[in-house]
């Protein structure tokens, strides 16, 4: 069986306090996108896993699709199988894409092996994987509170808007990510702010990564003005970098500028 992971790009994205357990809590509205890997599953006499595509650091058994899959071998009976990851999503850059392999991964074993489970026992699991794993699993435009992993509804809907993803050639960690915030709670929350037109996001919606990514790394705040001039409505880091996005009104022709990057763009 085939199965398409998609990405995620964040909304806003502020990190409102450091938790006994080390992580963070945060407000942000996660976003589908629908660039994204593939992954083969077929069931054979033993476990395999095997990639193409972008390289993926670290040892392969301890990929996420593996990890996901080891999860639910844990508890339930499920057959070996052959599994291929085709990579195309950057690596450490705020896309989620890890992530959502291994939600996707989750949830067509479930599919193809009958397990039944449903929603909330897929993000269960899903939470068990990383913090952003679980949005993948209703993959819908959702904001999300405490580690990313708790859901509520936002209307926010940006159908017809199009979306330029530039990923200037530099993987940032999560963990250096969050090294560097100074979490605080924010004045109104984030909620609120998206309830406002898109024209007015740019006064408002601020990803607190930016913050200190941005001195860090000058490039991407110079991409996001780069958006900004190419006529973006909005402009943003995605999560942790460092992926800057734009929303624009129409399609447009990429800037020169973003030639030597990584560029996708769609509708959103
Ligand atoms: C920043 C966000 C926002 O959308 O996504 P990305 O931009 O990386 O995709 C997420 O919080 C990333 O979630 P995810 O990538 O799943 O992180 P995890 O594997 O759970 O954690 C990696 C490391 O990030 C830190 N971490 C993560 C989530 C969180 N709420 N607080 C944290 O402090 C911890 O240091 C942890 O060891
Ligand atoms: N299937 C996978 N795809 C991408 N990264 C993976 C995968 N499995 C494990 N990883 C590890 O997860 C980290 C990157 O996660 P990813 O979701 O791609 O980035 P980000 O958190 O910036 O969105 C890297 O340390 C990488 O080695």
């Amino acid at each position: 069986m085939l199965t398409f992971p998609s990405c995620k790009i964040n909304l806003g994205l502020r990190i409102t306090e450091k938790r006994a357990d080390g992580f963070h809590n945060l407000q942000s509205c996660f976003y589908p996108v629908s660039w994204g890997d593939i992954v083969e599953i077929i069931p054979a006499d033993e476990f395999t896993f095997g990639s193409s595509g972008l390289a993926i650091p670290g040892d392969s058994q301890h990929n996420l699709c593996v990890k996901a899959y080891n999860l639910l071998k844990a508890d339930f009976d499920l057959p070996f199988v052959q599994m291929h990851l085709h990579k195309l999503v950057p690596i450490g850059a705020g896309l989620g894409g890890g992530s959502a392999d291994a939600a996707f991964v989750l949830k067509s074993l479930n599919e193809q092996f009958g397990l039944a489970l449903g929603v909330s026992t897929l993000e269960d699991y899903a939470r068990l994987l990383g913090s952003d794993c679980a949005f993948f699993i209703q993959n819908r435009p959702l904001y999300c509170v405490e580690k990313g992993d708790v859901f509520s509804e936002i209307s926010v809907d940006l159908k017809g808007y199009h979306l330029v993803l530039v990923y200037p050639n530099l993987a940032i960690s999560t963990a250096e990510a969050y090294a560097g915030v100074k979490p605080h709670q924010p004045t109104i929350p984030l909620i609120e702010q998206l309830q406002m037109p898109i024209g007015t996001w740019r006064d408002w919606v601020h990803n607190d990564f930016e913050d200190s990514l941005f001195p860090k790394y000058p490039v991407l705040a110079e991409i996001k003005q780069q958006l900004y001039d190419a006529g973006a409505v909005y402009a943003s880091m995605s999560g942790s970098g460092s992926t800057v996005y734009g929303i624009f009104n129409a399609p447009i022709v990429v800037p020169n500028q973003f030639s030597a990057y990584r560029v996708w763009k769609g509708e959103l």
